[in-house]
This record gives structure tokens, C-alpha cells and sequence, in this order.
């Protein structure tokens, strides 16, 4: 299975095509949209999510509510692009209407992609690098891991995200895909206690008062993965790796770690290999998950669980320190409209993008032309893993 996304930020539409989805698929576009609505919301977004109305448009590939086997079109309106018809047309401007508009940006952003995205592809109005380094793209992502989500949901894997952290505020408390289905979580910051829920929201507040942005980390977890996916046999066919890769490829994402992640470096060896249980009705099992589900680049059948860690967002209404392009003046930085906090965002843009390595990972590993095909040999698999 393979995707690309198209579009600019403030550009007509952003676009996905999936090729190698299995056919006969039936798909739940209301549930797919309402995944694209989340990633809306989330406490500490700024006023573009509320133009913005992320519905979506199957262009291709999806007839009677079920997958046709051809490559599927996914179509988002950025309904923001009224505003921007002009600036963001693809017809070329006359020289009195470039002159008019004077909206040519030289003062690249300190964290943004702005000023090395100028340099390396020979643009002088940076306007040129932010419409498609905008996380507005994720919206995209979103809408491909959704329709994998539909995949997975389909095999009885299921999987959701939460927020673990907001600057200093932590919460790591236990959490159930059934509580986290009760929850509207839309416009909240996704953790687990509302009393933490809360004191992250105040200190979004208060760094937004302070024209400051903030950073945090998220968690995805899989429960009921197959296990055997992904490989140990060569380096570009382990699991892990490829879902480090995705996450890393998120915009603001610095850094991954599977279970107890980083505190593996800190912890003796017998307190951080999961120890190997067995019984008659659950098979092979282990006694903790330290190790987030993955064994030689292989998920083990326990959780998938996924840690990731998101910087602060670079537009600051905060003054920080940079060159214009043309001038070479030093400047502070000038007030633009901009997310204070996406860390609640964000979360759902991870787990679509895990579910995304998920789904691929299955389509590498069973036959997929068509899904009931898939399916049969998804469950003699199984079965055969459970006598081994
Ligand atoms: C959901 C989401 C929303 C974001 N919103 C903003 C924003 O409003 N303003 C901003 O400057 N950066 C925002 N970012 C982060 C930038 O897109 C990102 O920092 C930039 O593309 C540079 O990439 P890098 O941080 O990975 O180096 C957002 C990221 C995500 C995932
Ligand atoms: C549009 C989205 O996020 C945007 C990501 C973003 C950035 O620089 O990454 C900057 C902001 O865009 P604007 O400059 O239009 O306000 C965010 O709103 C979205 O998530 O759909």
C-alpha cells in the first residue's frame, strides 16, 4: 500500500491518493470523518480551525460504501482558500496586482521550515515554503489513516491516543479504549484525568498570554495487534523503525519510544525483557510490556504502545530573534495567527499515522487483492500462531 498527499495550506484542497487497498472493504465514511474532526479540535488551537470544516470527498476508488481494489482520492476542502483566491490562485498576476498585494514574506520564523525551505529551493517570497510545510497537511494523513483505521477495525485491532504530557503537567494514568469512547473529547486536551485536563488547560492559557507556545507528549496505543509484523530478517523491514520514521515525519515531532522507552537505558536487563508466559486459552503472553509490543522489529501480539514528543510550536506572538531575507536586518518576530498548543491535535495525527505503518504492515505480510481473501488468511495465521 502506498499514499501520497497533495496541497498547500491556504491552497484550494489537499488531496491523498491510497493505491494497494484491498477491494470488497466496507467503509464508514461518517466514521472517517469524525477522526478528521478531532484532529480539528483540541484545546489551544488557534482561529484557522475555525474557519475550517474538515469534511471529506471519495474521488475515486469507493463505490456502494465498499473499496473497488483501485487507488482511492480523498478530497479536503480548505474552505480558508476564499480568503486567499488571490494570493494562492495558480493563474500568474499582473505586475499591478503583485505590486497591490505587497504580501511577499522575508522574515522566516526561528523553528519554522521557512528560511532553509527558501534557501534550498531558490524561493524569495517565503510564502512559497510555509503553505506546504503547514501542518495543514496532516489533515490529509489523517483522512489515509482513517481509512486504514477502517481496515484494522475490520480485523479487530483497535487503537486510540491520548496526551501524556503539556510543558510540566503530566498524567500517565491507565486509560480503556471503552472510557475513551465515552469522553467528547474534541475540544480538550485528551488526558486521562479531567483534574490534569484541566491544569493543562490553564497553563495553555497562561503560556498564551505570554505569547508563548508549548510542546508535550502523546501516546498511541494498539490493542489486539497480529503478532509477527514487520521483520528482524533486514534493517527497512522492521515495524518499529518504519513507525519511528512516521511519527518523526510528523510536523514538530522529535522524538519516539516504544514502552518504557528511554528509561530502558536506566533499568537493569532483568527488569526491562518481558518475561514469556503461557496458558492454554491466551497462548504465548508476557508478564509486563515493557517493551512496547515489539521484539526483533516484530510486534509480540501484546499492545503496540508508542510515546512521542512534540516541541513547541515556532509562530511566538512572543518576540524571538531573526534576519529578514532581503534587508539582512535582524527583527523580532511579528504577530501572525497561529496555534498556542497542538499537542492534543497532534495526538490524533500519531495514532492515524501508526495505524497507517500498521495497515502496511499486514498488506506486506498477507495476501490483499481482496479483503475477504485477507481476512481468511489473517485468521488461518492466527490459528497457526496459537498451536505453535
Ligand atoms: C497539528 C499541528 C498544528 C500545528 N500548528 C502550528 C501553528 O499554528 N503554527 C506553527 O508555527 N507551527 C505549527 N505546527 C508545527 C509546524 O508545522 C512545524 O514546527 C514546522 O512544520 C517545522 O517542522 P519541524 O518542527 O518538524 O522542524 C503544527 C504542527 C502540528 C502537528
Ligand atoms: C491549518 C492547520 O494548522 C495550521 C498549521 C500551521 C503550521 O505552520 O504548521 C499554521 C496554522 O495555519 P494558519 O497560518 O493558516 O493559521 C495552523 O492553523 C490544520 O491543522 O489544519
Amino acid at each position: 500500500m502506498r499514499f501520497m498527499t497533495a496541497g498547500e495550506s491556504h491552497g484550494p484542497k489537499l488531496s491523498a491518493i491510497v493505491e494497494g487497498f484491498p477491494a470488497n472493504l466496507p467503509i464508514d465514511k461518517e466514521r472517517m470523518t469524525s477522526e478528521l474532526i478531532k484532529r480539528q479540535g483540541g484545546y489551544g488551537r488557534g482561529r484557522r480551525m475555525q474557519i475550517e470544516k474538515d469534511t471529506f470527498q471519495f474521488g475515486s476508488g469507493i463505490r456502494h460504501g465498499k473499496t473497488l481494489g483501485s487507488p482511492i482520492m480523498i478530497e479536503i476542502t480548505n474552505d480558508d482558500f476564499k480568503h486567499w483566491s488571490k494570493i494562492m490562485g495558480s493563474e500568474p498576476l499582473t505586475p499591478e496586482e503583485e505590486e497591490s498585494m505587497k504580501r511577499v514574506i522575508t522574515k522566516p520564523r526561528p523553528g519554522h521550515a521557512d528560511l532553509v525551505g527558501g534557501m534550498k529551493y531558490n524561493m524569495r517570497d517565503l510564502r512559497n515554503i510555509l503553505e506546504r510545510s503547514s501542518a495543514r497537511e496532516t489533515a490529509s494523513r489523517v483522512a489515509v489513516g482513517a481509512l486504514c483505521k477502517e481496515l484494522l477495525h475490520a480485523l479487530d485491532i483497535r487503537m486510540f491516543s491520548r496526551v501524556n504530557q503539556i510543558g510540566t503537567v503530566k498524567d500517565e494514568g491507565d486509560y480503556s479504549i471503552e472510557e475513551r469512547a465515552t469522553r467528547p473529547d474534541d475540544s480538550s486536551v485528551r488526558m486521562v484525568s479531567e483534574e490534569k485536563t484541566k491544569e493543562a488547560e490553564q497553563l495553555i492559557d497562561e503560556t498564551k498570554k505570554k505569547g508563548d507556545s508549548i510542546g508535550g507528549i502523546v501516546e498511541v496505543i494498539v490493542e489486539n495487534p497480529i503478532p509477527g509484523l514487520g521483520s528482524y530478517v533486514h534493517y527497512d523491514r522492521k515495524l518499529d523503525s518504519k513507525i519511528a520514521a512516521s511519527i518523526v515525519s510528523i510536523n514538530a515531532f522529535k522524538g519516539v519510544e516504544f514502552g518504557i522507552g528511554f528509561m530502558a537505558g536506566e533499568t537493569p536487563g532483568s527488569q526491562v525483557q518481558d518475561e514469556i508466559l503461557y496458558s492454554e486459552d491466551r497462548g504465548y503472553y508476557r508478564r509486563t510490556n515493557n517493551l512496547g509490543g515489539f521484539e526483533g522489529g516484530m510486534t509480540t501480539g501484546m499492545p503496540v504502545v508508542v510515546k512521542a514528543v512534540m516541541k513547541p510550536i515556532p509562530t511566538l506572538y512572543k518576540p524571538l530573534f531573526s534576519v529578514d531575507i532581503n534587508t539582512k536586518e535582524p527583527f523580532k518576530a511579528t504577530i501572525e495567527r497561529s496555534d498556542a498548543c497542538a499537542v492534543p491535535a497532534a495526538s490524533v495525527v500519531c495514532e492515524h499515522m501508526v495505524a497507517i505503518e500498521m495497515a502496511r504492515a499486514i498488506l506486506e505480510k498477507f495476501p490483499h487483492d481482496d479483503f475477504n481473501e485477507l481476512e481468511e488468511a489473517v485468521s488461518k495465521y492466527k490459528t497457526r500462531v496459537s498451536e505453535y
